[in-house]
């Protein structure tokens, strides 16, 4: 039986806490927050990095919404939580009743560690859970799990706190009683869908594509620039990486007029609303989050209020976990031939002071929205340039982290750099857009997808990856104000990027370079998708042509900041361990940089041992072996680094390189992929691992590769360490959490 005082509420208010890479983790715990003071509960939400701002050993009922990043890790914005977690002693929560939603993805092997951890821990604390805890697939869908746990969340926190009298019942009516009668009577006509089919489509129709391409294209509003042929660049990598693109055509840049830029118009999205006609109740719509944001005119009162800056230049209110640099882009390169499937560029930045990172770490780029789409969204939410162009102030209690250091900007800035205009809008959304369409037909297609009846629906529309813009195109009598889009739609992310260079290299430490592949493709309905960071830095450098090396391809300065890398993928501080690294396509970025310190300390040790007076040593006493799995389709497409790989091959620094290729038959020495490298070479793997602790790095895609490698690991354990199935993933385990086994790994 419970406890007579487990059913009496103990606490005054919860506390919601959260802690989010990517803001879904925010925006569902602001709602729960809000549904909460809506249902008569006191309730506080907080970020978990401001955990000091209550005290916790008084703290009665938490509520924590986290999700997880990185290789298992927890978001950025609950760090300095964990490391005061790590501190505590004791059991000093003892007061404390809990419950946790985990916010995950299953592609991932560390599905929810940190909501798995926060529990462990919060229990070793002496707190205990009153409520289940939910573990949410983005693989499948958060809502599956979020929507009902919210649900049943609300009777079993009555039992913690002490709630007032009335409790609002949600949800608000989405259509007043008049508006419902003549959605009803149209549908009954057949006049809502002119061709009604039996049932959902769940592949889309033909887009219309041609009113939406993007005209004209982004042009930065700097200076744009152009290339013609001048003069040698600056080296990309060490000295030796140098000398390798000697053969290459050297660009540089010259003026080019501005071309303005034609705002886009987006992507009319055409899924089947028939079944829409079978569902005259709406169940299970989600709340529409409060409206918080209020946005005041500062021009008035601020004389010398200037515009918003040129795209591409940094506004003051970005925040970024390491200082905000501003680099110029010295050199770029492209690495693939037109045939490649993809285009990939190697880009080096550069720096007036130095900055300390080590290979491994990465570096976040801020880039702005597309400039089209950011002058289309606004055209068609009816924002004229002078309203745009003014200074504005964001105010208002609760409103999203992100937004709160914007003390003053311009509307333009703040599309461009503060809000994601390319994601998908989640339920909650659409239910808000569907409360702001003036048209009835719009307005109940867009309930529809928001409710429970029309998730098959939502599901289609979904598939086509529609950006906001995509909806204003598809609702166009959606009317929302400014704030109202602002404050709901998710935040702007940075974009991470591995550090391909060294440090110890010549001028290491004022650039950085990178290698990225170019975000942009075409869905089979025809419509036109594209990333964010790297078709911009694409377009910003004037799209150089394979085989060419461009030197300053811009002056537009690229907002970005350091990422140092907090599972040490990073060297071994021991230089005699051998390094086993795995990363085929773009995943051998990081690796290019530890192959280049790597040569920068064996050039360096070559000139001390020669000066010394003992006996001269060979070089490889003082280095383990570096062996490279790498992997591409086509040797001659996209073989990433291949001149550079060879060089450190031939001068010793890269001991094995072994080439996957999966595009091409009958390649000597090779395999299909790197799991089949590494099933090759077993024997020698495990003689590596087993007597000289070898650390193994992994980096690339996590669904397919690394699962697959990890799995071939488990193999040669197995196969030539003697392991028992079952003994040799524990022992895989095992090397993970003693940073001998180390992940990078993106979905
Ligand atoms: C780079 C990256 C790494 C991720 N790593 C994991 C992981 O290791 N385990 C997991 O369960 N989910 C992982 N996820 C999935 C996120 O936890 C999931 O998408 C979640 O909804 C993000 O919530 P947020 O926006 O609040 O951060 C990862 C997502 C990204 C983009």
């Amino acid at each position: 039986m419970v406890p007579e005082k487990d059913l009496i509420p103990q606490a005054d208010h919860l506390t919601v806490f959260f802690a989010s890479q990517t803001g879904n983790a925010e925006s569902i715990s602001r709602n729960l927050h809000e549904q909460a003071m809506e249902r008569g509960f006191k309730s506080a939400h907080y970020m978990l990095n401001d955990h000091a701002k209550v005290d916790w050993e008084k703290e009665k009922c938490l509520v924590f919404v986290v999700s997880t990043t990185g290789d298992g890790d927890p978001p950025d914005n609950s760090t300095k939580f964990w490391r005061h977690l790590r501190k505590l002693k004791g059991v000093g929560l003892t007061k404390a009743k809990y419950a946790i939603l985990g916010l995950g993805d299953t592609n991932y092997d560390n599905f929810c560690q940190t909501a798995k951890r926060l529990d462990t821990r919060l229990q070793e604390l002496g707190a205990t859970s009153f409520y289940p805890r939910g573990l949410a697939d983005d693989a499948t869908g958060l809502e599956e799990t979020v929507d009902p746990w919210i649900k049943n969340l609300w009777p079993a926190l009555a039992h913690q706190v002490i709630c007032a009298p009335m409790i609002h019942d949600l949800p608000q009516p989405h259509l007043s009683a008049e508006e419902e009668k003549v959605v009803k009577e149209l549908i009954h006509q057949h006049d809502l869908e002119p061709h009604v089919s039996p049932a959902v489509s769940a592949s889309p129709k033909k887009v219309n594509a041609t009113d939406s391409m993007v005209k004209g294209g982004f042009v930065p509003l700097a200076a744009a620039t152009t290339t013609t042929a001048t003069t040698r660049p600056p080296a990309l990598g060490s000295s030796s990486i140098s000398n390798l693109s000697k053969g290459m055509e050297t660009l540089a840049v010259k003026e080019k007029e501005v071309i303005p830029v034609v705002p886009a118009t987006g992507y009319k999205v055409e899924v089947d609303f028939s079944s829409m006609a079978n569902h005259a109740n709406l169940t299970a719509l989600p709340r529409v989050p409060n409206a918080n944001l209020k946005i005041t005119d500062v021009t008035a009162d601020n004389t010398t209020a200037t515009k918003s800056a040129t795209a591409g230049s940094i506004p003051s209110f970005i925040q970024t976990p390491t200082p905000l640099l501003s680099a110029k882009i010295n050199n770029v390169q492209c690495l693939t031939p037109e045939d490649a499937l993809k285009r990939t560029l190697s880009v080096e930045f550069g720096f007036e002071d130095d900055v300390d990172y080590a290979p491994g770490d990465a570096f976040g780029i801020w880039a702005p929205n597309d400039e089209a789409t950011v002058l289309g969204v606004l055209a068609a939410l009816g924002v004229k340039e002078e309203e745009y162009q003014k200074q504005v102030k964001l105010e208002g209690e609760g409103i999203p982290s992100h937004l709160q250091p914007v003390q003053s900007a311009t509307l333009l800035d703040i599309f461009r750099y503060s809000v994601d205009l390319t994601t998908t809008p989640k339920k909650a959304n659409i239910r808000l857009y569907g409360d702001h369409a003036t048209d009835l037909v719009e307005k109940q297609k867009l309930m529809f997808m928001a409710s429970k009846q029309g998730a098959e629906v939502f599901n289609a529309f979904r598939a086509q990856g529609p950006s906001f813009l995509d909806i204003l195109k598809t609702f166009p009598s959606i009317k929302l104000p400014v704030s109202r889009v602002i404050e709901t739609l998710p935040p702007m992310q940075p974009r991470y990027y591995s550090i391909t260079s060294s440090p110890m290299a010549k001028n290491g430490h004022r650039r950085w370079a990178c290698a990225f592949n170019v975000v942009e493709y075409e869905l089979p309905e025809g419509v036109k998708r594209r990333g964010v960071c790297t078709p911009w830095l694409d377009e910003l450098v004037g799209k150089v042509p394979f085989g060419a090396s461009v030197a300053n391809p811009t002056k537009t300065r690229v907002p970005m900041f350091l990422k140092p890398n907090e599972t040490r993928f990073n060297l071994p501080t021991d230089t005699l361990k051998p390094v086993i690294m795995i990363g085929p396509g773009t995943g051998v970025a990081p690796f290019m940089g530890f192959l280049e310190h790597r040569s920068e300390q064996r050039r360096i040790k070559k000139r001390l041992v020669n000066i010394g007076t003992g006996p001269r040593q060979h070089l490889d006493d003082h280095f383990g072996d570096m062996w490279l799995f790498f992997g591409c389709r086509h040797r001659e497409r996209d073989w990433l680094f291949r001149k550079e790989m060879e060089t450190y091959k031939q001068e010793g620094v890269l001991t094995e390189l072994q080439l996957a290729v999966s595009r091409e038959e009958n390649v000597p020495n090779s395999g299909k992929y790197v799991q089949d490298l590494i099933k090759k070479e077993g024997a020698r793997l495990w003689k590596l691992l087993d007597k000289k602790q070898a650390l193994i790095y992994v980096c690339g895609d996590a669904k397919g590769m690394a699962k697959s490698v990890h799995d071939e690991l488990v193999n040669v354990l197995v196969e030539h360490g003697g392991f028992e199935k079952m003994a040799a993933m524990m022992e895989l385990n095992k090397w993970a959490q003693e940073k001998r086994y180390l992940r990078d790994l993106w979905a």
